[in-house]
């Protein structure tokens, strides 16, 4: 199968001591990929680098086969869209501006919005159940729908592929499964892969094709989910004894902690 992004062989450091080493993967086209791991094991780090805003010491990044770094900024934005970490927003822009905003890519200078971008912008908005919130002030909407609303600006870049660094963190559970449907959404009909960290074993091991489990920023196995998700894997990585329950008529595995009160 064909890989949209390569990642061969890389190391990362903030100061001396490797924080990421010898990471290896290939995100094939179309897939949904979540990365694992302990709170520190480089989840966001790795991210950063997956979308060029750290650079590694070794190794190569490649989207479609050519090095992150010879892409212009906004011609890789046209392949690649970030939700970042939940941040506040400081600015008073209404919702449909700040997703408009995503379009920044295909706005040429002094050219204001073409109704091609609002266009997608609306369609972005219909596909992540906010366009009844484009008239709010973005400060003045819910953690979960601000989450939405960034994923839409994301969206209207139309990206082959869209990393996200924790989008469930924060939010209830109506609103994590409600954000993981949306990716699914998204790539199953739109074909676009995703690559999220996320913290929620059980629901990475139910909407990802593939699983990276990071741990002290190793990369310490990397396969579908019930290959990934094993008691061993877990219990090593995570440094608490687990049991996996095999829920009759449920397809995935579901691993809790054992503990004793
Ligand atoms: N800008 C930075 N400068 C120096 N060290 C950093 C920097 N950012 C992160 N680190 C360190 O790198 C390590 C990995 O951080 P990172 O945020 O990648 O982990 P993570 O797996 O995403 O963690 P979490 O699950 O807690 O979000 C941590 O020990 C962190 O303190």
């Amino acid at each position: 199968m064909n890989s949209i992004l390569n990642v061969e062989n890389i190391e990362f450091s903030y100061d001396k001591a490797p924080l990421l080493e010898d990471i290896d993967f290939n995100v094939p086209n179309g897939s949904f990929v979540s990365i694992l791991g302990p709170n520190g094991s480089g989840k966001t780090t790795l991210l950063k680098n997956l979308c060029g805003l750290l650079s590694p010491r070794k190794g190569t990044i490649s989207l479609r086969n050519r090095k992150i770094g010879s892409f212009k900024h906004k011609e890789f934005a046209k392949t690649v869209a970030v939700v970042h970490q939940s941040s506040s927003v400081g600015f008073s822009f209404s919702v449909f501006d700040t997703v408009l905003m995503g379009r920044f890519p295909y706005i040429k200078k002094l050219q204001g919005e073409t109704s091609e971008d609002i266009q997608a912008a609306e369609e972005a908005m219909k596909n992540t159940g906010v366009w009844h919130l484009r008239e709010k002030d973005i400060r003045e909407i819910s953690g979960g729908e601000r989450q939405r609303v960034m994923i839409a600006r994301a969206l209207t870049q139309e990206p082959e592929l869209l990393i996200l660094d924790e989008p469930i963190s924060n939010l209830d559970i109506k609103f994590q499964i409600n954000i993981l449907q949306v990716c699914k959404k998204l790539n199953k009909e739109k074909g676009i892969t995703i690559v999220t960290t996320l913290h929620d074993i059980n629901l990475a091991g139910q909407y990802s094709d593939y699983i990276l489990l990071l741990n002290k920023g190793k990369l310490v196995s990397q396969d579908e989910p019930k290959n990934v998700l094993t008691v061993e894997n877990i219990e090593k990585v995570y440094e608490i004894k687990v049991e996996l329950l095999n829920r009759d008529g449920h397809e995935f595995p579901y691993i809790v902690p054992r503990t004793s009160l």
